[in-house]
């Protein structure tokens, strides 16, 4: 059946060199078609689906290796694979799946796929031992491809939202010109820090005294105006806490202090991103979060009152794709609501800082 369906396409011209090539090289020319047609069977039989409905003729960011598995008989290492990809423009990473015969590569764009697949497909890889890699465009509507690209790895952290973009570049630049003309900056430990409304007490890790002017700073309307328009019942804003991170500082692993702050804890990244670390203090499962400039962070339920969060003191982050970003320096902007009798009634009392710190 595959060599009838390779005949016919050979014979049909649709290999417009075909007339011009040795025999040596058009058997050549026919093995590799057969491979190629071999693996595409394999992946419609199991996925029961016929080819043109899997793949795209046009470019999608999204490349499927049809030839290609990870680990197990006859299959690659991911680091193989990354190095190939990571020296074209636009390589975001690579999705492996458990017990399949393919593989996806995630490009930025269809373009700097495309630009990809034009180098590698069907060509002898020097870096596989010369094996040649069958490289398709995953279609954007065969949503089982498109899941296993987005969820097979995304660890949800219950009660943190993150919205990127939320501040646009011109109230940045408005809010760090501001930031960066004050001259009250208080040091704690490694990074330098501005409190509005409320201090912080840093030997008791709990809110401080209030202060004089309650108000925070206007440069924070904009911010404050689109918060209360996406969550109209949230409570008014009255503890902001600014803090600079030159490169290699962060700030250690802690939870905001429960009894001190409200329920939601939002803080905004700007000037450039960072890795911030969760681990779950029940489990002890860690996640990195990407936090990208501009970017909203709230923390709430869960993630709020029973994971502690970090910024690592380093240079350099390790993100996702494998890729490693260096650090810039970064502004956060924290908000916090206090808790008006510093009771807290969150549902993980043995993570709760009213038993544990209890001050006699
Ligand atoms: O730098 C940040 O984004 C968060 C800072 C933080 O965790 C805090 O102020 O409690
Ligand atoms: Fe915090």
């Amino acid at each position: 059946m595959i060599e009838n369906d390779l005949s016919t396409s050979l014979s049909k011209g649709e290999n417009n060199n075909s007339s011009l090539l040795t025999r040596n090289e058009l058997r050549k020319l026919k093995k590799v078609q057969l491979k190629k047609l071999q693996a595409q069977q394999v992946i419609e039989r199991i996925e029961k689906a016929p080819f043109k409905k899997i793949f795209s003729s046009e470019p999608t960011q999204y490349l499927c290796l049809t030839n290609i598995c990870f680990g197990g008989i006859g299959g690659v290492t991911t680091e193989k694979i990354s190095n190939i990809f990571k020296s074209f423009n636009g390589y975001l990473g690579l999705k492996l799946t458990h017990g399949k015969p393919y593989s996806f590569i995630i490009f930025n764009t269809p373009s700097d796929a495309s630009r990809a697949r034009e180098t590698l497909n069907e060509k002898p890889c020097d870096d596989l031992d010369g094996k040649m890699m069958f490289i398709e465009y995953v279609n954007l509507t065969y949503n089982n491809f498109i899941n296993q690209i987005k969820n097979s790895d995304k660890v949800e952290i219950p009660g943190l939202i993150l919205i990127e973009d939320f501040i646009t570049v011109k109230q940045e630049k408005n809010i760090l010109q501001h930031v960066y003309s004050t001259k009250s900056w208080i040091p704690v430990q490694d990074r330098i820090v501005l409190h509005y409304g409320y201090s912080f007490n840093y030997d008791l890790n709990e809110v401080g005294t209030k202060l004089s002017n309650l108000e925070l700073p206007s440069y924070m309307n904009p911010l404050l105006e689109k918060l209360n328009k996406l969550f109209p019942s949230m409570p008014k804003f009255e503890q902001l806490t600014i803090q600079l991170y030159p490169v290699g500082t962060g700030i250690p692993p802690h939870m905001d202090h429960h009894s001190s702050f409200g329920p939601n804890v939002i803080a905004f990244s700007l000037e450039n991103p960072v890795i911030m670390e969760f681990k779950n203090l029940k489990t002890d499962k860690v996640v990195n979060i990407d936090l990208p400039r501009r970017s909203l962070m709230m923390l709430k339920d869960d993630v709020r009152y029973a994971w502690s969060h970090a910024v690592r003191a380093r240079k350099s982050d390790l993100l996702e794709n494998g890729q490693v970003r260096e650090r810039g320096q970064r502004i956060s902007l924290t908000l916090r609501t206090v808790n008006p009798d510093r009771i807290c009634k969150c549902s993980w009392p043995e993570l709760c800082d009213r038993n544990i710190n209890s001050k006699s």
